[in-house]
């Protein structure tokens, strides 16, 4: 984590400013973005919204998310009013199936699936797979992979749900509750888009997690909320919006002008 300040004031700051507006004017319905990244190194796999928050947090980024939870526990507790929905996402990866919005890949990154979809469009030339002697079914990190869409939705019965009951606080887990390897992501992708993924193995990634993934049944029981995208929906929406935006929104807007008909 390059600069661990930027977090603090962008998320910490930005999100003391947003709830003293908010109790100022007498808005107390909140939808907080969480993370997975709360529970740390896990101790017990399916992670349950029951598992503890907070120890071994290997990010700043993961940090700021159990800060502002605690924050949230605290004004949820010192004033009924607040209504308030923490969603713990697991690893939000694909894009809009129209392919028109995703992740801009201009931008600098270091999440798994931006960088696969660069090695196959040829801009990078092979993967770099952080670890091969995990504790794991092939030896790479698992992660439990969401599509942004069924994030989308869990957004909405979230808002449903505050609207229905006051329940002060509660956290949900945002996940498939299944478990993916980096290998096996990687031929899911190659599978489904038909392209080649050169890779090769290299050490841990420091702060790297061995296996996350989500029991995901409480806000399917609260929320009535169920992922349903599959791992290659995922890949195929992800790679639609690559191959189309090659070089993210800069180009489109470039591509528009020169035609004469931005907007
Ligand atoms: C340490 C870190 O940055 N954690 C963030 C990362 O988690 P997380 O590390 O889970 O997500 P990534 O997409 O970066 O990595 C997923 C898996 O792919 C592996 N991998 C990743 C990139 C790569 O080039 N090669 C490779 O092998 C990783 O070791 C891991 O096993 O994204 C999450 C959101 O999606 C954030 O909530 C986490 O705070």
């Amino acid at each position: 984590m390059e600069y661990p300040l930027l977090y603090y004031k962008n998320n910490l700051v930005g999100m003391l400013n947003l709830l003293e507006v908010m109790e100022n004017h007498g808005c107390y319905h909140l939808v907080f973005s969480s993370s997975c990244t709360v529970y740390g190194e896990p101790n017990q796999l399916p992670i349950t919204e029951e598992h503890s928050i907070g120890g071994n947090i290997t990010n700043v980024y993961g940090k700021t998310k159990y800060f502002i939870e605690e924050m949230l526990a605290d004004i949820s507790h010192a004033n009924e009013k607040w209504n308030i929905i923490a969603l713990r996402y697991f690893n939000p990866v694909g894009a809009h199936p129209s392919g028109l919005i995703g992740e801009d890949p201009t931008k600098a990154f270091t999440n798994i699936m931006p960088f696969i979809a660069q090695v196959a469009i040829g801009h990078k030339p092979v993967l770099t797979i952080f670890g091969g002697d995990y504790n794991t079914v092939d030896g790479t990190g698992v992660r439990d992979y969401i599509h942004v869409m069924d994030l989308a939705t869990g957004h909405v019965a979230a808002l449903r749900k505050l609207r229905k009951q006051h329940q002060r606080l509660k956290a949900y887990n945002l996940g498939t509750g299944q478990g993916v390897s980096v290998l096996q992501l990687v031929k899911a992708f190659e599978k489904v888009t038909g392209t080649a993924i050169p890779y090769k193995i290299i050490e841990r990634r420091e702060g790297d997690i061995t296996a996350m993934f989500a029991n995901a049944e409480l806000a399917h029981q609260d929320l009535g909320w169920k992922a349903q995208h599959t791992l290659e929906e995922m890949c195929t929406d992800f790679w639609r919006w690559q191959t189309m935006n090659p070089h993210g929104y800069r180009a489109q807007k470039e591509i528009k002008m020169t035609n004469g008909h931005g907007h």
